[in-house]
């Protein structure tokens, strides 16, 4: 799980760390009711529908979390995570900090990374610079950006976004550790107490 402020390289580092083919995760697409930008394709960068389609999916029970963001909706699909954990794969969601304390509640085992800007001057220059967003929508995000750094103390982990490479490092080792606890505390139990 991937949180931290809108604009802080989520997406990119989401990106380059896939792209080093040293990470068997699922990503998990996000429903919006945000209009697409430029270059944004429905069923890759997210799912976009309308508020009435989100708000039936919150009634039927299908969102594992939601939110709503600077006047949209974001929420996660459930049965995309199950489907996938139930074939023993593990997901990645890259989402804000409301929706990843539902799912903090509800999914004991799930692995909580905050990544952060190296200051809030710099958040601002990558908003502006990716060139999506409106003057006023970028100063709403960066508003929302300060409550959202004070939830970092709920994470597991805490990475800085200087440079995308080590970001992506850290996040490669924080796997590496992760997997390796998970051994050690799961010994191979079925072949210690046989078939019965
Ligand atoms: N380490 C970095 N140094 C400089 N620029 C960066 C770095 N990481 C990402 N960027 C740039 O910052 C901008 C925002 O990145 P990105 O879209 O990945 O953020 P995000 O956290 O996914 O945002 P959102 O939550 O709004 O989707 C992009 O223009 C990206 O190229
Ligand atoms: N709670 C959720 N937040 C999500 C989800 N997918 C994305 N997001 C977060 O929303 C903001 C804004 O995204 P943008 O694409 O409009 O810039 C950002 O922090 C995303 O991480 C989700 O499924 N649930």
């Amino acid at each position: 799980m991937l949180s931290g402020p809108s604009g802080v390289g989520k997406g990119t580092v989401r990106k380059a760390l896939f792209e080093t083919g040293n990470t068997d995760f699922s990503y998990s697409i996000s429903m919006t009711t945000r209009k697409p930008r430029k270059g944004e394709v429905n069923g890759v960068d997210y799912y976009f529908v309308s508020k009435e389609e989100f708000e039936e999916n919150i009634r039927n029970g299908e969102m594992l979390e939601y939110a709503k963001y600077v006047d949209n909706y974001y929420g996660t699909p459930l049965k995309y995570v199950n489907e996938t954990l139930d074939q023993g794969k593990d997901v990645f969601l890259e989402i804000e900090v409301n929706g990843a304390m539902q799912v903090r509640a509800n999914c004991p085992d799930a692995v909580f990374v905050f990544l952060t800007p190296p200051d809030l001057m710099e958040l601002k220059h990558r908003l502006i610079g990716r060139g999506t967003d409106a003057m006023d929508v970028i100063n709403k995000r960066i508003k929302k950006a300060v409550g959202e750094i004070r939830m970092m103390r709920n994470y597991d982990y805490a990475v800085v976004n200087d440079e995308v490479s080590n970001a992506v490092e850290r996040i490669q080792m924080i796997i590496r550790s992760e997997r390796l606890r998970v051994t050690r505390v799961m010994p191979d139990y079925e072949q210690m107490i046989g078939d019965e």
